[in-house]
This record gives C-alpha cells, sequence and structure tokens, in this order.
C-alpha cells in the first residue's frame, strides 16, 4: 500500500459520516507528528512547524495554500514569526475524514 502523501483526496460531499476518535486513533499513526483536537466538539489535526524567521514561514505558508487550492481541502493555517500552525478538518462534515490524513501528510512532506 502506498503511503498516505501519495493518495488523493476523494471528493467528500458532506454526506459522509465524520470519523470517530477510535478511527482517527488509528489513522494518526500513519502521521505520528500530528495531533488530534477538538474544538467546540469538531475533531482536528494540527501541528506546528517551525521556521527561522517569518519569511520562511509565509513561503511555508503559500505553498500549503497552493496545496490545498490542487486538492480542494483546504486548512487553517495562522501564520507568526518562526512557526506556521495547520489545522485540517472537513468541514462539511464538521470533522476527520481520511482526505484530512492524506493532507496532513503531503503537508509534511513538504516541511521535509
Ligand atoms: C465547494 C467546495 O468543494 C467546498 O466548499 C470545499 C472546499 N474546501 C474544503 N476544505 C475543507 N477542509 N473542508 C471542506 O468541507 C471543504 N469544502
Amino acid at each position: 500500500m502506498s503511503a498516505l502523501h501519495q493518495k488523493t483526496c476523494t471528493a467528500c460531499d458532506g454526506s459522509a459520516p465524520a470519523m470517530r476518535a477510535q478511527e482517527a486513533d488509528e489513522l494518526i499513526r500513519e502521521v505520528p507528528d500530528w495531533t488530534i483536537a477538538e474544538r467546540n466538539g469538531v475533531l482536528q489535526l494540527e501541528r506546528v512547524f517551525r521556521f527561522k524567521n517569518f519569511r520562511h514561514a509565509l513561503a511555508f505558508t503559500q505553498q500549503v495554500g497552493e496545496l490545498a487550492e490542487e486538492a480542494n481541502h483546504h486548512p487553517a493555517i495562522l501564520t507568526e514569526w518562526g512557526q506556521v500552525t495547520v489545522t485540517w478538518w472537513t468541514h462539511s462534515i464538521c470533522g476527520l475524514h481520511r482526505n484530512d490524513f492524506i493532507m496532513a501528510a503531503k503537508t509534511s512532506k513538504l516541511a521535509s
């Protein structure tokens, strides 16, 4: 089976059920640098990427934005001096979908 970062997001029209915590706990093993957070009852995937200054953080932000546009799947991104916090979840289902784990793996690949 190919690695998660090589997979493509599938269409998610909002009819798919949000992933349960147990399933998310299994998939997180494939993206161990990411954390599952719950905000307002919504499970999300989050990782902080560190950079040496704001310019590098901004360049990474742009790369993540391009990745998101290609996949038509979009994260929340907080860009600060020296760090970028990327948060993935699927808005249409108010929770996690396999797509979020694929995007997390692709995001990590950008930074490696
Ligand atoms: C119409 C368009 O396909 C949708 O609004 C997409 C865009 N990007 C998205 N990104 C994320 N993270 N979740 C969504 O449900 C989502 N929906």
